[in-house]
């Protein structure tokens, strides 16, 4: 379906969608902001009117015109429109920065609530962009947009109403030019928005070329890439370079086409009108009010031109938010789980205190899967795990270990068959229920930025300092800790750059145990790990997985060797089951890969021993 999303094109009545979506808890500020909009556009209409009806005074009453009336006309209008200027740019201002948190929380609450088959569909720096540069320039232009929209559009139709209303054949002649300025300003407009999404594309991959160069400078190094990096960063930047020079050139040739327009409508107003004041038939006020209008009607065709454009080419962005947020999480509680809201509240409980919620047996039965409809990677799977077991999974590369585990840890659903905990489908019970027994550490463990007691927090927020140490020490990781300059308070920077693997899967191994779940899945980190964490890893093991169901990806053979039951899997299939002794006693699968992989460690082992 996500693929679907992601190839489908411009989805129908994404603006109207969007509108309903933030118009309805902002009405209060669209509104105020629409009115302060259209006062402001009379306001600066006003202003040619109290011009001309001085000149007309003036030329009527000389030296008797009334000079203070206006001037306090003016001043009023003029403090008036500061007040109003001040006002909307604060609400548009203010609007902006809300739709924009608005649209980045609701994309952000979305995102975690989706199930892992969208991450696999939609890679990290496509989301990112949804939820940064679309979010920004969607509110932006909806913010600014009303407020240039209701204060242009106004404006102009009301200085056409005036100008027909003062000299109805003298505003013909000078409006007539304007219908051709707008559609000179609507296509430099699209063409310099198209210009500057080209320009900033281009830019990304700039971007991302540094990016690459710089994270993969040791792997460029080693396969003398640099030449090669630097010929495609070189053609980018000529692409830019000619872009910009596009683009600057649209920009200004634009302002210059617009100024003959207005000067040909001024010019019109000057000619025409002239004649008209000369022959009698128009004041000279009303003559000196067309040539300030046909002037004044610049900004807001420039202006309205250029929020219409700018409408236009966000529409895309528009369809991205909306398809975003449009698409339904796949794995989430049925229908009877969320009916049944005391029973979900009652297995929360479970989860806290432990209660009678013990994890007893897992099986998997008549289990199929595959990430893609068409490929298959489990078919047919049966397996029965029962309670306090300790489970290695081992197999070839790509053999579906890990989709086993991801099965169990309900990332992804059986398409066919079940999965039963305690004798029940796991889609009866709720996900918070399964996920507060689950604990996991996976092979390139994650970090959050904080320190490293907020970390291994994570996996029980409840959890006291006293706990934290506890679980630090059950996975032998406590003294590697209090080692550091600042030991539970060092900070752990972005991804846990300034750890090592073994000491950031050590972390997320306490992280794991610190809820006490009834089921571990581990997925064992290989050759990152150094000797002594390899060895404080495979301590903790023993003491940690007992009493829990676990399910390790192996790939020590002590893992392995001590373990109640190895699976061996090969394409999907469970070859065979049982103790390392019982399965070399066999001379089948896992006799063989113990020939090829593992003997060697073995003998590594004893060697060491003696
Ligand atoms: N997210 C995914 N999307 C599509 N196919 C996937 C995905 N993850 C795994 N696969 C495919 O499913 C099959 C089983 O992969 P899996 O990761 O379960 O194997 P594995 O035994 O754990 O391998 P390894 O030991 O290398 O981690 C492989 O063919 C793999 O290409």
């Amino acid at each position: 379906m996500n693929q679907e999303y992601n190839s489908t094109p411009a989805k129908q009545g994404a603006w109207k969608t969007l509108f309903f979506m933030i118009y309805r808890p902002q009405k209060r500020v669209f509104h105020t902001l629409i009115v302060a909009a259209l006062i402001t556009a009379g306001v600066d209409a006003s202003f040619t009117l109290v011009t001309k009806s001085l000149v007309d005074d003036i030329v009527a009453n000389g030296a008797n015109a009334n000079l203070i009336g206006h001037g306090l006309m003016y001043g009023t209008l003029m403090l008036t429109i500061i007040g109003f200027i001040w006002w909307f740019i604060r609400l548009a201002g203010g609007l902006s920065t809300q739709l924009m948190y608005d649209l980045r929380k609701d994309s952000f609450e979305h995102l975690q609530r989706l199930s892992f088959r969208f991450f696999d569909n939609n890679a990290v720096g496509w989301l990112l962009a949804r939820i940064t540069s679309d979010t920004q320039r969607i509110a932006n232009v909806i913010a600014w947009g009303t407020l240039d929209l209701f204060w242009g559009i106004p404006y102009i139709v009301g200085i056409f109403g005036v100008l027909l209303y003062l000299d109805w054949q003298l505003g013909l002649i000078v409006l007539g030019l304007f219908p051709f300025l707008a559609g000179v300003a609507m296509w430099f407009n699209i063409r310099i928005l198209d210009s500057s999404r080209k320009l900033r594309k281009t830019n990304s991959r700039i971007t991302a070329i540094y990016n690459e160069s710089i994270s993969g400078v040791q792997t460029s190094k080693v396969l003398v890439r640099e030449a090669e990096n630097l010929r495609e960063f070189q053609q980018d930047t000529n692409k830019m370079y000619g872009q910009s020079m596009y683009n600057l050139l649209l920009t200004s040739a634009f302002f210059p086409f617009v100024n003959v327009f207005v000067s040909m409508a001024t010019g019109a107003a000057l000619w025409f009108g002239g004649a008209s004041v000369l022959a009698g038939t128009l004041t000279l006020g009303t003559l000196v009010a067309f040539m300030f209008y046909a002037r004044a009607l610049m900004d807001p065709m420039l202006e309205v031109s250029g929020k219409l454009a700018e409408l236009q080419r966000t529409t895309a962005c528009v369809e991205r938010v909306i398809g975003l947020l449009d698409v339904e999480p796949e794995i989430i509680d049925s229908e009877t789980v969320t009916r049944n809201i005391e029973q979900a509240m009652a297995e929360a409980a479970e989860t806290i205190d432990g209660g009678d919620a013990e994890i007893r047996d897992i099986e998997f039965k008549h289990v199929s899967f595959g990430y893609k409809p068409d490929e298959p990677v489990l078919k047919d799977f049966n397996l029965s795990v029962p309670a306090g077991s300790s489970v290695a999974l081992v197999g070839a590369t790509g053999s579906g270990k890990s989709t086993i585990v991801s099965l169990l840890c309900r990332f992804y659903e059986p398409t066919d068959g079940q999965i039963l905990i305690n004798g029940q489908d796991y889609r009866e019970r709720s996900l918070a229920w399964l996920q507060s027994n689950l604990g996991i550490v996976l092979q390139t463990p994650f970090l959050f930025t904080g320190t490293i007691r907020s970390n291994i927090r994570y996996g029980n927020l409840e959890a006291t300092d006293e706990q934290i140490e506890a679980a630090a020490k059950a996975v032998n990781v406590h003294d590697l800790i209090m080692q550091m300059d600042k030991g539970y308070e060092t900070e752990v920077q972005e991804g846990g750059n300034n750890l090592s693997t073994g000491q950031k899967q050590l972390i997320s191994f306490a992280r794991a145990i610190i809820g006490d779940p009834q089921i571990l899945v581990m997925d064992e980190a290989t050759s990152s790990v150094d000797t002594q964490t390899e060895h404080l890893l495979q301590e903790s093991l023993q003491t940690v997985l007992q009493g829990r169901t676990s399910f390790v990806i192996a790939h020590r053979l002590s893992t392995i060797r001590s373990a109640d039951l190895i699976l061996v899997i090969d394409g999907g299939e469970l070859v065979e089951q049982g103790t390392h002794e019982q399965l070399l006693a066999q001379k089948g699968r896992y006799y063989g890969l113990y020939q090829k992989q593992f003997q060697t460690e073995s003998e590594e082992q004893l060697l060491h021993q003696s």
